[in-house]
């Protein structure tokens, strides 16, 4: 026996115990390597012309014996001779295959695809096997070797000769596994399977790009008997046939010209587990420094756990044509979580397990030509087909609001346009920038208002206010809008047309546009404004004064009005938001913290210490009821002021949709009233 050296050992003993996490891979590291030893043949009589292979015949065969316990993985390749076996797999991190690459660099050309790199795949099988052998020839030579080890102390090489029935006739490697006695925790028969190492196979070697052989077994109907009577009932009988396991071709390095629509439905639906279309495919291929090809899909519905913290997000990475992880978290951020896919790259850097990749930079500067293709395919089914859109926002929005939240709006420039909300004056879905180009003149603001329910919303007396000055409000129903609007703080349109400051220059303009000029446009910064929140800046400078003298007139009657409701509001005053025969009395608020935040915030885990929204009461000065007011105040019945206080506060909480806090206290004062 030849010991493995010192260092040799230690290694070993650190892929078997430590380097993968994960035992299954073993089948893809000797599929991979069989798929290199075909490819160096296959290289080899590109190169010389003495060299005949048969193309079609180029194969790797994955088998098993249930007694014996073993498992073999063969392929029809180049082969070893004594001095490659002892150099290759007699020291642990040679790795032949990185050699061979650095030899035919030049003539590889894409003809081959070397997946070698670490020289410690191989050794990756003594994790499920006991005692290991290689019975390999060299292609152009009549001597055949094996080598055995046990992965722990040392291997063997001994001669195979032609009379020995492991003899191989062919060029190539026979690698039999004798696997592992079961142990309490594990069981290394269930790879005894055609089910499990089928199911190996196309999980990791899928495109590997020589076809992987197996013994599958089938079923089928027994021919019916010369004599069988009539009550003659088919038989059937199991057969097993040597099948292709792999599908070969990634359809990802096909040109998107060859591959149909159905094609294309029908990779994502099996890869991906989905039995619904996807909304849309797309794919990318960069060239140059770092190249890979990615194959991405929009899915058609959400998946049911998409909200829940099992989800996991990622897109499955290859490189050289083999899987190295299911979900690679960071190809994709957060908010594009949904995008399922695929991407290949022999560039990037792997750790020696094939597990994790060594170099975030690489992933980087992927995931920000990924996430800008996403946002760009987005745009081009929002605007290709709106119905598709609608679709997809309504299973996805809530990411992408959430995404702009999160990154406190500097993610504004990928995701605002692609954001919908309900328009109240065009009862449909519009994108901020539809919004924008509807606005008419003098309108400065994007105007919204937040609540759980479309319907009350619509009805709520500042919104019918700001619809009636001519401008539109967004009905945000979502409990993420308030806060994505503000992260964002503000819409930057673009192409408006131009606001001209004064009426000569407006004038001027339409002049010139009449006399054949093209309409001036711009950009503007459009502030995002919650209709029940701050100073709306929508009423005249006459009626902001009206407002205030009103205030100012009726000081006595809002000090009274606020001393009843105590902490409740902040102030109470005349509105500058209703007029005539609106609503008597809304609740705005105040600073950062709106009504609708409020009651999100507090329906949160830390609801006890969720901030609160600052109140203010405003009074419709032109309403009835404010004559009802001031008659109580001015006839002194402070009792009567106080209830009608009360009353006004809870009836416009109710019209927000906030319960009032005390409803047994409002029932009782309407009682009361009556
Ligand atoms: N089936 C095979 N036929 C011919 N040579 C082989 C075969 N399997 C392994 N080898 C040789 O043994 C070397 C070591 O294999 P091993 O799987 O440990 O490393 P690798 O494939 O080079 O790199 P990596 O660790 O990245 O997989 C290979 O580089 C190759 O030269």
């Amino acid at each position: 026996m030849r010991k493995f050296k010192t260092e040799s050992k230690k290694l070993l003993d650190l892929m078997i115990n430590s380097i993968y996490t994960n035992h299954e891979i073993f089948l893809r590291e000797l599929v991979s390597n069989a798929s290199d030893a075909i490819d160096k043949l296959y290289l080899k009589s590109l190169t010389d012309s003495s060299v005949q292979v048969d193309q079609a015949n180029l194969a790797i065969n994955v088998a098993f014996d249930k007694d014996a316990r073993t498992i073999t993985v063969s392929d029809n390749g180049i082969g070893m001779t004594s001095d490659e076996l002892e150099k290759n797999l007699g020291t642990i991190a040679h790795s032949g295959s990185e050699e061979f690459k650095a030899e035919n660099a030049q003539s590889q050309g894409d003809a081959v695809d070397i997946i070698g790199r670490f020289g410690v795949g191989f050794y990756s099988a003594f994790m499920v096997a006991k005692e290991v052998s290689v019975t390999t020839r060299a292609y152009g030579s009549d001597e055949c070797f094996r080598w055995t080890s046990d992965g722990i102390e040392g291997y063997t090489i001994s001669p195979v000769t032609a009379d020995d029935p492991i003899y191989r006739a062919q060029s190539g490697s026979d690698i039999v596994l004798t696997l592992k006695d079961n142990t309490d925790d594990v069981s290394y028969d269930e790879f005894l399977s055609e089910y499990k190492l089928k199911d190996l196979i196309t999980r990791y070697s899928n495109y590997v790009r020589y076809p992987v052989k197996m013994l599958v077994t089938k079923s089928r109907q027994k021919d019916k008997p010369a004599d069988a009577g009539d009550d003659y009932k088919p038989e059937w009988e199991d057969y097993t046939e040597l099948d292709t396991v792999n599908s070969m071709t990634p359809i990802w390095k096909k040109r998107a010209a060859d591959v149909t629509k159905e094609e294309y439905a029908e990779f994502y639906k099996s890869t991906f587990h989905d039995w619904a279309d996807p909304a849309r495919t797309f794919s990318l291929h960069a060239e140059g420094a770092l190249e890979y090809d990615a194959l991405l899909f929009i899915p058609g519905q959400a998946p049911f756990d998409l909200y829940s913290r099992d989800y996991e997000k990622g897109l499955e990475l290859y490189s050289s044509n083999v899987l190295i992880m299911e979900k690679c978290a960071d190809l994709v951020p957060d908010y594009y979580n949904f995008v399922r896919g695929v991407v290949d790259s022999s560039d990037v850097s792997l750790n020696i397990s094939r597990e994790t990749l060594q170099q975030t930079r690489q992933l980087q500067a992927m995931s920000r030509r990924i996430e800008k293709k996403i946002t760009s395919e987005l745009g081009a089914l929002r605007d290709d087909d709106r119905e598709a859109y609608e679709k997809f926002f309504e299973n996805f929005g809530r990411g992408l609001k959430y995404g702009l939240y999160q990154s406190y709006g500097s993610k504004k420039d990928e995701l605002a346009d692609l954001l919908l909300f309900w328009s109240a004056r065009e009862e449909k879905m519009v994108t901020l920038a539809e919004y924008a180009a509807a606005m008419p003149d003098g309108q400065a603001a994007i105007y919204y208002a937040a609540g759980d329910d479309r319907e009350r919303l619509a009805k709520m007396p500042v919104v019918k206010a700001v619809l009636a000055k001519g401008y539109d409000v967004l009905l945000c129903t979502a409990d993420v809008d308030e806060f994505c609007f503000q992260a964002m703080r503000d819409f930057e349109a673009k192409g408006l047309p131009k606001a001209y400051e004064s009426d000569e220059a407006r004038e001027a303009a339409a002049q010139a546009v009449a006399d054949g000029a093209e309409p001036e446009l711009e950009d503007r910064t459009l502030e995002l404004k919650n209709v029940s929140a701050g100073d709306l800046d929508l009423a005249t400078d006459e009626e902001k004064s009206a407002a205030q003298e009103a205030t100012k007139a009726n000081e006595d009657l809002f000090n009274a009005m606020k001393e009843a409701l105590g902490d409740k509001v902040e102030k109470v005053a005349v509105s500058t938001r209703l007029a005539g025969d609106d609503a008597p009395a809304v609740i705005t608020s105040e600073g950062p913290v709106s009504l609708g935040m409020e009651k999100v915030l507090s329906a949160g885990p830390e609801s006890g210490e969720a901030p609160k929204a600052t109140r203010v009461l405003e009074v419709n000065a032109a309403h009835p009821v404010f004559e009802k007011l001031r008659a109580a105040q001015d006839s002194g019945d402070k009792e009567r002021l106080s209830l009608y206080a009360g009353l006004l506060y809870d009836q416009a909480l109710l019209v927000e949709g906030i319960m009032p806090t005390d409803p047994v206290a409002f029932a009782s004062q309407v009682c009361k009233l009556m």
